[in-house]
């Protein structure tokens, strides 16, 4: 659905350079949903600029839904459904008239344009607001209703900038689940995120962007298990004894003590576990506490690129 290779977009400002994207590969197979995962600055919007037309690259090339980006900016314009950060409804128009009228922008009759919308809405649960005006639906029903727009043509690939930024975390949720239902109806999707909990949450398949380059590619899954492993922690009185009897786990690394607290990382704790508790009770260690914890992709990015997904987006 989607094959690009080394995409670049160079910006000139203020006579600086700046290599917003430095030929990335993206390969995305119809029906995945795919996330585009980076801190601010990263380079997503600009990909995905790309890839949906708004914007020439300054290098590479890339086929779009069955169509050349370069060549046919049409026929890929046809074929996908772009939504962009913040929305992009207007306020004064009731919420139904704006989705026909964009349906009849896509070439649909007005009687098509209606069936389809009336149809997403209850797909959507934005029924029961179609005839209020779009100033007053709350942040989740506004972002609901922009996708509902960028799907109202049945694109085969729905781009998503950034799609739950500025919602409650209820509101999240519950797009979340929005997103998951058209991706079960058939829609390929492929979607930029600079949260952790929604790439995880949300997507097949993660790629990890920092400074215009691809740093990890792979399910949310394996990253974590390829880079990290499980952190198993521990309290016990007898610290000392404790980590000599856990650094004959096969596979443990990263062993610390800490005070009364012994950590260290094994790929797989929860398959470790039972023996090691054995190896402690037959050496008399007791345990005050026990805890195995998988790794999280902020793991994946800090082991990548050294700093934490949440400091460099704060950066
Ligand atoms: N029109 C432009 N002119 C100059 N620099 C730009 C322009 N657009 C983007 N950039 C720069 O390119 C880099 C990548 O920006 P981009 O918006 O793609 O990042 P992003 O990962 O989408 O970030 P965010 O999560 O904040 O939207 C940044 O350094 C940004 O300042």
């Amino acid at each position: 659905m989607i094959k690009a290779r080394g995409l670049a977009r160079q910006f000139r400002t203020r006579g600086q350079t700046v290599d917003a994207v430095q030929g990335v590969d993206i390969d995305v197979a119809p029906g995945e949903l795919v996330g585009f995962l980076g801190p601010n600055g990263a380079g997503k919007s600009t990909t995905l600029r790309m890839l949906t037309t708004l914007l020439k690259p300054t290098a590479g090339e890339a086929q779009v839904a069955g169509c050349d980006l370069l060549t046919d900016p049409a026929g890929v314009r046809k074929r996908i459904g772009y939504v962009a950060q913040g929305h992009g409804s207007g306020d004064e128009q009731k919420v139904i008239d704006e989705a026909v009228l964009q349906g009849r922008f896509y070439g649909l009759s007005a009687a098509e344009a209606r069936r389809r919308a009336d149809e997403l809405f209850e797909r959507l649960e934005l029924a029961d607001f179609a005839g209020r005006v779009a100033g007053a639906l709350s942040g989740g029903q506004k972002r609901r209703l922009d996708i509902a727009m960028g799907v109202l043509h049945e694109p085969e690939l729905l781009f998503l900038d950034e799609p739950s930024a500025g919602l409650d975390p209820q509101s999240r949720s519950n797009l979340w689940g929005h997103i998951r239902t058209l991706h079960q109806a058939g829609t390929t999707i492929f979607l930029t995120t600079h949260y952790l909990d929604e790439a995880d949450a949300l997507c097949d398949r993660i790629m990890v962007i920092d400074h215009g380059k691809i740093v990890a590619e792979g399910t949310p899954d394996s990253l974590k298990s390829q880079v990290a492993g499980d952190l198993v922690q521990f309290e016990t009185d007898t610290p000392a004894v404790a980590a000599e009897i856990a650094a004959k786990v096969d596979g443990a690394k990263e062993l610390h003590v800490e005070g009364n607290t012994v950590r260290f990382r094994v790929s797989r704790g929860d398959t470790e576990l039972p023996s090691l508790l054995r190896a402690l009770d037959q050496a008399d260690v007791a345990l005050l506490s026990v805890q195995v914890q998988r790794p999280t992709l902020d793991d994946v990015f800090l082991t990548m690129t050294g700093r934490s997904l949440r400091e460099a987006s704060n950066a």
